[in-house]
């Protein structure tokens, strides 16, 4: 069988700086799906053009600079991550291989190949966050698994999480007794959770 042999992390987008280049729909898409996890990660967008959309977004956002003119090199010199989002395909794979040569690391919009990583459906209950990829096979799926997952997961579950850190920050012992003890106190909880769905 085939198998996604990506490696999923959860970047703090407050302490990193990303760039989104172009201010249209997709610009807008990734803007608001990056602010949705991460409501005060630093956002650079250029856009030549810039949508009323993503304005109000951005007045809503602090941490969200808006540039509305054409991309330049200088651009990328601070970033750490960056989103291509224009309608133009030359101007994406050139400055993915500008991107390359700095190490950023580079989504570029509707070509999974020159992407270094791709963006997530996400689930989000509280402390929780859950990431779902396809490998790009489809990311309508994606979203179809977000929405089975976020009405499966209990709303509650951040009590859990809550209870559970308490619980961690008061065991004593060594760190092989404190395992034993939090898997112990987890072990039925599947079951639970299944009962009170
Ligand atoms: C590879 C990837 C790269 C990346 O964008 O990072 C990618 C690529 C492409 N998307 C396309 C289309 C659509 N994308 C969506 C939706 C989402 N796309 C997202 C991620 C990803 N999309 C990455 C892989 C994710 C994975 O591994 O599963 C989600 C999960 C996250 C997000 O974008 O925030 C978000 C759902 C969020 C949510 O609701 O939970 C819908 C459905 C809809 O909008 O209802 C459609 C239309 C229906 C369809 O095509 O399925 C096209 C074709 C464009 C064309 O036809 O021209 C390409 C290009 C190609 O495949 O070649
Ligand atoms: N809108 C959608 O949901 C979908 C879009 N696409 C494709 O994705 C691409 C982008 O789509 P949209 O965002 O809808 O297009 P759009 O035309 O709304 O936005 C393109 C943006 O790129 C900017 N831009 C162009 N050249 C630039 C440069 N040199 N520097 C800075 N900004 C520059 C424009 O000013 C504009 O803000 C297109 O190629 C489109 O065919 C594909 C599938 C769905």
């Amino acid at each position: 069988m085939e198998r996604n042999n990506l490696f999923p992390v959860f970047l703090k987008l407050e302490s990193l700086d990303t760039l989104i280049v172009g201010g249209g729909n997709v610009g807008l898409e990734k803007l608001t799906a990056i602010l949705k996890s991460s409501p005060s990660a630093k956002v650079t967008l250029v856009g030549r053009t810039i949508q009323d959309a993503i304005k109000d977004v951005a007045k809503a956002h602090p941490t969200v600079k808006l540039y509305e003119r054409n991309f330049k090199l200088w651009d990328l010199w601070d970033k750490d991550i960056v989103l291509l989002a224009t309608d133009n395909r030359s101007l994406h794979e050139a400055i993915k291989k500008l991107a390359r040569t700095r190490r950023i690391l580079t989504n570029v919009a509707d070509t999974p190949d020159l992407c270094d990583f791709y963006l997530g459906s996400v689930v989000t209950k509280g402390n929780l966050k859950i990431g779902v990829s396809t490998n790009g096979k489809s990311p309508t799926i994606s979203k179809r698994i977000r929405e089975y997952l976020d009405e499966a997961i209990p709303d509650n579950t951040n009590e859990l999480l809550d209870n559970m850190q308490k619980i961690r920050d008061q065991i004593k012992g060594d760190f092989g007794q404190k395992v034993k003890v939090l898997n112990e106190i987890t072990a039925s909880w599947l079951e639970e959770a299944a009962v009170v769905k």
